[in-house]
């Protein structure tokens, strides 16, 4: 399959795949993803625990562990020149990338964070290696939701929150033209959830792009341009958030807005496939209402832009 990247796109990424080699099986964490983000487009990617979100994120940072093998490709444009991210080398990625022009809100920020500094001097060293005044700190860590005071805690002792709210502010200090935030509203109270999304909104209307990994549909339907779902691995579906919250088109993003509280609340019966067993067909035929005898064949995804849907049977199409 060829697949073509935008050039006026932000980041490209063409059929990128990683799998991670086990003694005993390998594991298809994310399997040809195609996505071209546009600048100031905020994308959320949104999918089940475990379907390849952090690691597609991790991916493009070159963040990986050994054990794992990446193909494909990945170019971010925007800067002087445009770096192929899946090919740079670690040295490039730490000094021009990673912080700079691509930045990273971690999963889990409370074991990311240096334990031995307290909030205030991690910001300060970050605004300084970056040419910023330190005394932009406290703004910074305003913006993100958090007082001058909660500054001078160390990591230990920042609720599950407040370290959340620090690796944002550490990640927006150095102002990088795309942010990767992996479940940055995780432990955050509705008010600081939707503060949080609204920082990230204006980034964009700014000019800066956002890519969101979120388990919460609400907040992708807050603030997003374009939504990705991810299932097992694959993208599934990729379409203007406007379109997708009216009327999802793979059976699997159908069931997942289904299963919000405000509409019907209906869990999705039965558990993804194991990424180390993934079927030769549609991975979400077992779980799927609509799945037919063609569904024994995997559907394709078209290689680019928002309005792709990977089903065989999809809503709106078929009976
Ligand atoms: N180093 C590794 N070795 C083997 N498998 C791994 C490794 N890192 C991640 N995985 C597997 O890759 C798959 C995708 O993981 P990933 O963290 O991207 O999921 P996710 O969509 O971010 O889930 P969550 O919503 O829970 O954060 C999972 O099955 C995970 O167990
Ligand atoms: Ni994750």
């Amino acid at each position: 399959m060829t697949t073509t990247v935008r050039t006026s796109a932000l980041l490209g990424i063409s059929d990128l795949t990683v799998r991670f080699e086990l003694p005993d099986a390998t594991v298809d964490a994310v399997t040809g993803v195609s996505l071209a983000v546009a600048p100031g487009e905020l994308l959320a990617v949104v999918g089940e625990s475990g379907c390849g979100k952090s690691v597609l994120a991790h991916a493009l940072l070159g963040l990986l562990p050994a054990n794992a093998t990446v193909t494909g490709r990945a170019v971010l444009h925007g800067g002087e020149a445009p770096v192929d991210l899946l090919g740079a080398g670690e040295k490039i990625l730490a000094r021009t990338v990673r912080g700079r022009r691509i930045g990273l809100v971690p999963q889990s920020p409370a074991t990311a964070l240096t334990p031995v500094r307290t909030g205030r001097h991690l910001l300060a060293e970050t605004l300084r290696v970056h040419g910023r005044a330190r005394g932009d700190a406290e703004a910074v860590a305003a913006d993100a939701g958090l007082a001058p005071a909660d500054l001078d805690l160390y990591p230990h002792e920042l609720s599950g929150g407040m370290a959340q709210r620090l690796a944002t502010a550490l990640a927006l200090a150095p102002d990088p033209p795309l942010l990767l935030a992996d479940e940055p509203t995780s432990g955050l109270d509705r008010l600081l959830v939707d503060a949080t999304l609204d920082l990230l909104r204006q980034r964009c209307d700014n000019g800066a792009t956002v890519i969101l990994i979120t388990h919460d549909l609400a907040a992708a339907q807050r603030v997003a341009d374009t939504v990705a779902v991810m299932y097992a691995s694959r993208i599934v579906e990729h379409r203007p958030a406007a379109g997708f919250f009216a009327g999802p088109r793979h059976p699997y993003a159908h069931a997942l807005l289904e299963a919000l509280p405000d509409r019907a609340f209906a869990p999705i019966p039965g558990h993804p496939p194991m990424l180390t067993e993934l079927p030769a067909g549609c991975a979400f035929a077992p779980r799927c209402p609509r799945a037919a005898d063609e569904c024994g064949s995997r559907p394709g995804l078209a290689p680019d832009g928002p309005g792709r849907v990977a089903c065989h049977r999809p809503i709106g199409s078929h009976p």
